[in-house]
């Protein structure tokens, strides 16, 4: 697959603050990627720079195979939602939308067409200051859309939103990818992207830790995992940790173990020691276990 955001190497300093660290990734075509990590991690840095609104100290960042200051007609190669608060209070949602596509050589239809794809409803005759955050967030990602782009960049999309909102945004968000469009999504927030994008970029402190799908990223953590059940929890975690493993407790008489090599050792540890147990089984990771694991 082409990619169509390519992030290789940049660097950033903000004074004694490093706020890009070698950040280098690829975005793909055709699926929603998760660009997720703590606060600070430098996401947001990483998308000014590929919108061309920062520039970093070293490293390159291209859109479609070109730096975005390069691109002609900006808005027919690349769509960004960075912050949906930014808008003219006292203008109607419509008029920010004509206003918009008038200076891309848009026109009305296509303001209702994209006012249409993103549910904007009667909002769309509201006073900006007047909306909702979800109606806010539903007009810039209809300004974002605009031109018809084939990337979409947005920063913190769900912030805001109920469940019900973000969960619609999910979809659409899915189905614009499903139309061949690469959308990077940037967010704090495992637990809105894991039920959107099926691919994930992860950074922390200015770099990229892991670039892999969901499922890999949940595979990985769970590998060499075990729940073991004990009456004996006590006993059962002092011969553990004696024996190397890293263990913790997770209900009275559930304990997770990692760092041995395998169920067959758990147990042999177990009954070497005498320690009663009635059962051993592999422990499936949740994606939030997996990505705290990964950024803490
Ligand atoms: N204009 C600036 N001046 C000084 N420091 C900055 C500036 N912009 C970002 N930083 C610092 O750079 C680092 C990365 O910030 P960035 O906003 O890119 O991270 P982030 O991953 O987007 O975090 P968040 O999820 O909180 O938005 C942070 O330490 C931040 O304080």
């Amino acid at each position: 697959m082409e990619a169509s955001i390519e992030v290789d190497g940049l660097r950033k300093r903000f004074g004694a603050v490093a706020a890009l660290d070698g950040m280098s990734f690829t975005v793909a075509p055709g699926r929603v990627t998760g660009f997720v990590g703590p606060s600070g991690a430098g996401k947001s840095t990483t998308l000014r720079v590929v919108l061309g609104l920062d520039v970093a100290q070293e490293g390159r960042a291209l859109v479609g195979g070109r730096p975005y200051r390069s691109l002609g007609e900006p808005s027919r190669h690349v769509g960004a939602l960075l912050d949906a608060g930014a808008l003219q209070p006292g203008r109607t949602a419509r008029n920010h939308l004509l206003w918009l596509a008038h200076a891309q050589g848009a026109g009305a239809r296509r303001v209702d067409e994209v006012a249409e794809l993103v549910g904007l409803g009667a909002a769309i005759r509201r006073r900006a200051g007047s909306l909702s955050h979800g109606s806010r967030q539903r007009l810039g990602l209809a300004a974002a859309l605009l031109g018809d782009p084939p990337i979409l960049v947005l920063d913190e999309p769900f912030t805001g939103l109920d469940p019900q909102e973000a969960a619609w945004l999910g979809g659409v968000l899915r189905g614009l990818a499903g139309e061949g469009r690469a959308v990077l999504v940037a967010s704090r927030l495992m637990s809105r992207v894991q039920d959107t994008a099926g691919h994930l970029v992860v950074a922390g402190r200015g770099r990229v830790v892991a670039d892999l799908g969901v499922d890999e990223l949940v595979a990985d953590a769970s590998r060499g995992r075990f729940t073991v059940r004990t009456g004996a929890r006590e006993a059962a975690m002092a011969v553990l940790a004696g024996a190397g493993a890293t263990v913790a407790a997770c209900g009275p008489e559930v304990l997770t173990v990692s760092g041995l090599a395998g169920r067959e050792r758990v147990e042999q540890v177990l009954n070497g020691a005498a320690v009663p147990y009635t059962e051993i089984v592999a422990h499936r990771a949740t994606l939030e276990e997996a990505y705290m694991e990964l950024t803490r």
